[in-house]
């Protein structure tokens, strides 16, 4: 939680002045009951009117400051908490932006959000009560121990006597709660996980008519958290009664004592009234920090939470280097040097010893069985993982020696799943060159025959595109992808699947267009249709792990047998002898 406090630097002041201002008023709030058994030993004992009026007058003084007090402090504490919070999630968004796939993977999605959001949120809280309270309640307990030690400190010896109680229910109460607070995140964190795929599934979901076992997991999930909820809430609820009790104990023992004193004439009714006062302020102050070490038990598992994100960095390091790459025209646009890949340390290799040299201008067909690893073979050529074993070259660099965004600018890619992000048409095909011209964006649509469907649109090119993309076909999402990745004329463009919801006259027309308009564009398809991969200059047929052939649809028939099968499973013989 400390490593956190470095986001508070910038509210110093907030964390000086909140906190001061609260003091102040904390010791108004401290002084009254000394003026009330002032006001009854020598005006309501004596009769004496003109006292009464003026020390009621003193505490309505008293009251209405520290009350103006309090609202300053509660605006320097809103400022600091807010502040820190937009800086901590701002933090960690940068942060995750800076992990690759693998790190996204092993963290998980759901976790990541709840992290920003509830665990920032539980820290915002406990930095407003930290400026509003933790100095204050502990200064008023100790206050109100001095005062009534400063009217007599034999009776005042008891509250000491309640203060060691009072600590141990305090650490049984924190060692309980503790861990069951980190076991209520992660199970909230696996709802969010089921809330995700049920919401982003939803139409898969009805599709299978899986809507009631779903229910079923949700409520599962549901109440298990809730059954966490109830048994930490059991535990830190103890606390609230304890600390009564225990105040309460104490107070019953100082009244006994008290009729003693007042017999002895040691004690007078005005002292005994703000004694009174003192232990209740004290019980007050204690019933605050009991619920203060809930809040920041709380805030401890955020915080440790919040750190783990933190903690990791990187496994795609940029490069350091300042050479500017000079890129020779005779290299081969991308080359695989003995390349092996498990997704993770202990897990299996999904690729295992590629090797392939694909030139510039190529066009490159890329199939093979589900799973196969054709996807993860084009993941690697961004970086959006690293090679496990082996190296990669880019116009003849390796990989690794590229600044991310360098290697980033000349690739393209449109992943299986087509994702578009709501503003309009223009706007989601400017992801790919933020300054293209209205030209520009017409051309990489047309390229992706998109341009067809887009012009028939009552807006045309400034239509919205709802969240997810939801107005727009499968195929019409795909294109529209498509035109993001062409419109920066990027130096390898790789489609990723995603020409599958396009029919055959659309997607032909499209490898067409993609071809001709740049004839020095290295393209790589991955489709699980022969058709769509036969004309290419080679191709590459991924089976189990291994390349299992590469070059073209005709030497690939004569010696590769699962090329074979798989164009033979599509097409009629007649179709694949051409
Ligand atoms: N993020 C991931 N974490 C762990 N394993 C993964 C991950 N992505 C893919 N895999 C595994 O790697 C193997 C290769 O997957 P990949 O997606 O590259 O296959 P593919 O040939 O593209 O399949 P498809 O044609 O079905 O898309 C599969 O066994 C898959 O389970």
């Amino acid at each position: 939680m400390f490593k956190l406090a470095v986001f508070l630097k910038p509210y110093k002041k907030e964390c000086i002045i909140g906190p001061a201002f609260k003091l102040l008023e904390a010791t108004f709030e401290l002084l009254l009951p000394t003026i009330m058994a002032l006001i009854i030993n020598n005006g309501v004992d004596k009769r004496n009117i003109e006292y009464v009026l003026k020390m009621g007058g003193v505490m309505l003084l008293m009251a209405i400051l520290g009350f103006c007090c309090s609202m300053i402090c509660q605006y320097y504490a809103a400022r600091a908490s807010q502040g820190f919070g937009t800086t901590l999630r701002n933090t960690i968004f940068k942060h995750i932006s800076t992990l690759s796939y693998a790190e996204i993977d092993t963290l998980g999605t759901p976790s990541l959000i709840n992290r920003i959001t509830n665990d920032v949120n539980q820290l915002q809280l406990a930095v407003a009560m930290l400026i509003r309270l933790v100095i204050r309640a502990p200064f008023i307990c100790i206050g109100a121990i001095i005062m009534s030690m400063i009217m007599d400190f034999r009776l005042s010896l008891i509250f000491l006597a309640a203060t060691p109680v009072f600590a141990v229910i305090l650490y049984l109460v924190i060692s309980k709660s503790s861990p069951l607070y980190r076991k209520y995140q992660q199970k909230l964190d696996k709802i969010a996980l089921i809330l995700r795929e049920n919401l982003s599934g939803v139409r898969v979901i009805r599709a299978f008519a899986r809507t009631e076992s779903e229910k079923k997991r949700f409520y599962a999930a549901n109440d298990d958290l809730t059954h966490t909820a109830i048994h930490v809430g059991k535990v830190s609820a103890l606390l609230n009664p304890m600390t009564s009790f225990v105040m309460n104990a104490a107070i019953i023992a100082i009244l006994w004592f008290a009729g003693f004193h007042i017999n002895a004439g040691r004690l007078s009714q005005g002292e005994i009234i703000a004694f009174v006062n003192y232990i209740t302020q004290i019980l007050l102050a204690l019933i605050v920090v009991s619920n203060l070490v809930i809040i920041f038990t709380k805030a401890v598992t955020s915080a440790s939470r919040i750190n783990e994100v933190l903690a990791v960095s990187t496994s795609i390091q940029d490069s350091e280097s300042q050479v500017q790459h000079v890129i020779s025209g005779t290299s081969p646009s991308i080359q695989f040097n003995r390349v092996s890949f498990a997704y993770n340390n202990t897990g299996d290799k999904v690729l295992e010893d590629i090797s392939v040299t694909l030139e510039r201008g190529e066009t490159i067909g890329i199939i093979g069985s589900t799973g196969s690893g054709k996807s993860t073979f084009v993941n690697l050529i961004p970086r959006f993982y690293d090679v496990t074993e082996g190296s990669i070259f880019v116009d003849g660099i390796n990989v690794k020696d590229y600044h991310l965004h360098e290697l980033r600018n000349k690739i393209s890619i449109v992943p299986q799943k087509a994702v578009l992000f709501t503003g309009t048409i223009a706007e989601n095909i400017r992801w790919g060159k933020q300054n293209a011209t209205d030209e520009e964006i017409k051309a990489a649509a047309k390229i992706a025959q998109a341009d067809e469907f887009i012009s028939k649109l009552p807006e045309g090119y400034n239509t919205q595109v709802s969240r997810g993309g939801l107005n727009f076909s499968g195929g019409q999402k795909q294109r529209l992808t498509i035109a993001r990745a062409v419109v920066s004329k990027p130096d390898i463009l790789i489609l990723d699947d995603s020409s599958s919801a396009l029919d055959f006259a659309t997607d032909a027309k499209l490898r067409r267009a993609i071809t001709e308009s740049s004839k020095n564009m290295t393209v790589l398809i991955v489709s699980q249709r022969a058709s769509t991969i036969k004309q290419a200059d080679k191709i590459i047929v991924f089976d189990n792990r291994h390349i299992a052939g590469f070059g073209t649809h005709k030497e690939l028939m004569n010696n590769c047998e699962v090329y074979k099968e798989i164009c033979l499973s599509q097409l009629s013989n007649e179709e694949a002898s051409k």
